[in-house]
């Protein structure tokens, strides 16, 4: 986040002096924004930076314990330098948060700077599985670092002091967080399908019940439960990749149109960041615990690999946005959508299925057999709906409040539910676009498609109240949505470990013995066992002194 902050805010000299020195770890930095009192609340951070025109210097200062910076990742024990989150203030003015370059440690000999006062926050989630990470506290005492260390490209402080604010939005200054947030969704679909890897290649191999004739028990896979818990989080796997690489392509085109000064893409760029990294990661956290009790009792061992992934990646639900937060910004940019619908503004990219307005309020979903629901036309239709639909209720509902922001603040749950909605009509979407492409590979094409229809017609399932309260359907259409979910799972079983096995994935990498490539899981519980320090001996250190005396008690009172 250090050099994406410097790319992002930094002038192109400030590029050519810091990138180089960050890119060969000459310097290492790190992202220093959240506070102990304020993260969600970027404007409400405290840290100060004043211009001192006498120096030409920016003294950056902590004036409250709640300034303390809180958080950044590599701050604890490794950074030598951070991009540092602070109100500017020149002139007797505070201007708001700007970004500043600031030395915190030597490089001599890595002790912290004067008026610099650091170290690591303790201890994290999951007895140690994120605690590689030297999450860290930053105070500083006045110190003083020099004009030409303010990030300048947004805006700038002259020699004189004068703020100058450039012809650019604002909002760029959360553009680092724009950045990770869409390698974050990304990301999801790795954490995602590593766990569904396991789940799946161990169901295969674990089972239970169902002998007949002194004949071989039921493979897990073969249960029905088993498979509607796991073939969405498998079907939840490719779509996350699919929707990260599209995201992907935006990020990549919003940066080319922000380097001509077209800032028409900014508010699609940050909804769709912030949406889809938010329902993202929710759906991967909880979907790593589905599949560790998908796994059993087994699945609880370490040397399933399945809770070092969870403690590691459940924090990605709060990292780069809590994810409420975010939704609240999705839904904010929905209702100035749906306010703008009467004057005749067209939507745009993600957002234009809201035009079809007149349509999609009044239609009736014309699926009348559970085969109708391959249809992707039906899908989107009733997606693009019950998403809509959810908006301008929450719109009308604002409307009757005393004012906008009393209303928003009264319906922010459903508002939270609205944008849900529309990031999964999205996610519906890029993947009905995937497969509608040309894809390589004998009879892929078909296997994509069924993990399609999965995805969209489970969520429809899981959330059918919405579509139901909002008409979108009628009970019926939602029972024909799960009668053809129940078909397509069937199809989906003989190429499941295929499907997982594409995701190409080395042993080493995926790290459990429960989801091995040869599938020889017991011996390689068995062996592990081993390995755990407490059979390093046969009788316990504790023996003697705890254990003994209690038995011996025990004996005495036998032979009484
Ligand atoms: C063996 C090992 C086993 C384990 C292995 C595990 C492997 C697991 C696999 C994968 C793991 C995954 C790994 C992922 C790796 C990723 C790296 C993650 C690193 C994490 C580091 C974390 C860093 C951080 O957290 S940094 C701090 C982040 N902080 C935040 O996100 C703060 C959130 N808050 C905000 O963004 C803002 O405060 C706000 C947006 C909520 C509100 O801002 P405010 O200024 O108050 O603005 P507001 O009035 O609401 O809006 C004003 C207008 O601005 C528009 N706007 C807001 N934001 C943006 C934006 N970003 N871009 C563009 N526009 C924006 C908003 O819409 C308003 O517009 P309007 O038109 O005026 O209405
Ligand atoms: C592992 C990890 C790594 C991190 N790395 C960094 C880093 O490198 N650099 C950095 O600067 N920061 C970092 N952070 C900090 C992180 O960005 C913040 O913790 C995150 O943005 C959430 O902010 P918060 O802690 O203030 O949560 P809060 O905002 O205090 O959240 C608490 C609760 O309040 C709710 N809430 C808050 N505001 C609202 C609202 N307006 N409406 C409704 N509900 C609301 C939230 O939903 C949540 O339930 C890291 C955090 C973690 C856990």
């Amino acid at each position: 986040m250090f050099v994406p902050a410097i790319k992002g805010q930094g002038t192109e000299e400030q590029q050519k002096k810091w990138l180089p020195l960050a890119y060969k770890f000459q310097i290492i930095g790190c992202y220093a924004q959240t506070e102990l009192g304020h993260g969600s609340n970027v404007q409400g951070l405290e840290t100060t930076a004043t211009f001192d025109p006498m120096t030409d210097e920016f003294v950056i200062h902590s004036p409250t314990l709640t300034s303390s910076k809180w958080w950044p990742g590599g701050l604890g024990k490794a950074s030598t330098h951070a991009v540092v989150y602070a109100r500017l203030i020149t002139e007797g003015k505070d201007y708001g948060i700007h970004g500043f370059i600031v030395q915190l440690r030597s490089l001599e000999d890595h002790s912290p700077l004067p008026g610099v006062t650091l170290g690591d926050i303790g201890g994290k989630f999951g007895s140690g599985a994120y605690n590689s990470m030297d999450n860290g506290v930053l105070r500083f005492d006045h110190v003083r670092i020099p004009r030409d260390q303010m990030l300048m490209r947004l805006s700038q402080v002259t020699r004189e002091g004068k703020y100058v604010q450039s012809d650019v939005p604002k909002q760029l200054l959360y553009g680092t967080m724009v950045y990770v947030r869409q390698s974050i969704v990304a990301d999801a679909s790795k954490a995602l399908s590593r766990a569904v890897c396991i789940a799946v290649r161990y169901s295969a191999i674990r089972k239970q019940f169902g002998s007949q004739d002194g004949g071989p028990e039921t493979q897990v896979l073969n249960y029905r439960t088993q498979q509607s818990r796991l073939f969405p989080l498998l079907a939840s796997a490719y779509a996350f990749r699919f929707v990260g690489d599209w995201l992907n392509w935006l990020y990549t085109d919003v940066t080319q149109k922000l380097e001509v000064k077209d800032y028409s893409t900014l508010q699609e760029a940050h909804a769709c960041t912030a949406g889809l990294k938010a329902v993202t990661t929710s759906a991967t956290a909880d979907a790593i615990e589905e599949c560790r009790k998908l796994c059993g009792g087994h699945g609880y061992l370490n040397s399933s690999g399945l809770p070092e992934l969870f403690a590691v990646y459940v924090p990605a639900c709060t990292y780069e946005g809590d994810n409420v937060v975010l939704l609240l910004q999705v839904a904010r940019i929905l209702m100035k959508t749906v306010s703008q619908l009467t004057s005749g503004k067209q939507p745009v990219g993600t957002m234009a299925y809201m035009g079809k307005v007149q349509h999609l309020m009044q239609s009736k979903c014309a699926v009348k057999t559970a085969e109708d629901w391959l249809n992707p036309a039906f899908i989107q239709e009733a997606f693009e709906a019950r998403a809509l639909r959810m908006a301008v209720n929450c719109a009308q509902n604002i409307g009757q409040a005393s004012n906008q922001e009393e209303g928003f603040y009264e319906r922010s749950p459903d508002l939270l539910e609205a944008a849900v909605a529309h990031i999964q009509l999205i996610i519906v979407t890029k993947f009905i676009e995937k497969v509608h492409q040309d894809i390589p590979g004998h009879g892929v094409k078909e296997q994509l498609q069924n993990l399609c229809n999965v995805y969209a017609l489970y969520t429809l399932h899981k959330h059918l109240g919405d579509f139901l309260a909002t008409g979108s359907l009628t009970p019926k259409q939602g029972a024909l949505a799960n009668e053809q979910l129940g078909k397509l799972y069937a199809q989906v079983r003989p190429n499941a470990v295929a499907l997982v096995d594409a995701f190409n994935y080395t042993d080493h990498y995926l790290g459990s013995v429960l989801g091995r490539y040869d599938g020889n899981v017991y011996p390689a519980l068995y062996e592990e066992a081993w390995k755990d320090p407490l059979n390093e001996t046969v009788v316990p250190e504790g023996y003697h002194e705890y254990l003994r005396p209690l038995l011996k008690q025990q004996l005495k009172l036998s032979r009484l």
